[in-house]
């Protein structure tokens, strides 16, 4: 049976995890919030905004779509993960097939892993996550829920990253060093020290904005 994939946010992310999960054999229809006035993205047809995708796989019980969410703002994935895990949904993990990931490493629900990344030993990757292009997360790393690891950033070994923190595209942080929850590592950062929650930082070596 074809494998069938609801993506929940067309945008630039959205094409990229339609494109992983066609690679990976799954049929897919996109929704968004912003659909009747955004009818497509690319040749993809938008089918309805989310709560019509709730509404759907309530009355149909043939409707049969395992979901993803791809949407790039981390407070707004959450909602959205939340809302569809308590409509019942069956909320898959996607991972490109050039990802390398240890078989001691471990990654939770609903999150997306791109093209490229390595995943190390004993590495823990929370729920809902965006580890996106070419990232290295090395061994020990404790990645939480709902945080967004941007292309090429290298985490080096043991190094935490809190609930919904981004780390900007192309940053590096030193082994063992914590970033906080809610933290924005701008890009091409070096974090040398612990980020403390809420925080902005940015530069090399990053300092709080
Ligand atoms: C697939 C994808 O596309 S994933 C997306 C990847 N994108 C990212 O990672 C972007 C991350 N965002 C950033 O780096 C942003 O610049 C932020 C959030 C750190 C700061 O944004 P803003 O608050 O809007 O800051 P703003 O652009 O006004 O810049 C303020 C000052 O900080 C400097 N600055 C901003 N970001 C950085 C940075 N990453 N490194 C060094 N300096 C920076 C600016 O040059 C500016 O300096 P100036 O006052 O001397 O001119």
């Amino acid at each position: 049976m074809t494998k069938q994939l609801a993506i929940v946010g067309a945008s630039g992310h959205g094409k990229v995890v339609a494109d992983i999960a066609e690679l990976l054999g799954f049929t897919v229809k996109f929704y968004d919030d912003a659909y009747p006035s955004k009818t497509h993205i690319e040749h993809w047809p938008i089918h309805g905004t989310c709560a019509d995708l709730i509404v759907l796989n309530t009355s149909d019980s043939s409707f049969g779509y395992d979901v993803v969410v791809a949407i790039g703002n981390n407070e707004i994935r959450l909602q959205k993960i939340k809302l569809l895990q308590q409509n019942n949904f069956n909320l898959i993990t996607l991972i490109h097939p050039s990802a390398v990931i240890s078989q001691y490493a471990a990654i939770a629900q609903g999150t997306v892993v791109f093209a490229g990344v390595v995943i190390n030993a004993f590495a823990k990757v929370g729920a809902g996550c965006i580890i996106n292009t070419g990232a290295v997360v090395e061994h020990d790393c404790i990645i939480d829920d709902f945080a967004h690891i941007c292309p090429n950033v290298a985490l080096a070994g043991g190094v935490i990253v809190g609930s919904k923190s981004w780390v900007g595209i192309g940053s590096q942080v030193k082994q063992l060093v914590s970033i906080g929850n809610n933290c924005l590592i701008g890009a091409g950062s070096t974090v040398l020290k612990n980020i403390p929650d809420n925080v902005i930082a940015f530069g090399s070596p990053a300092v709080a904005k």
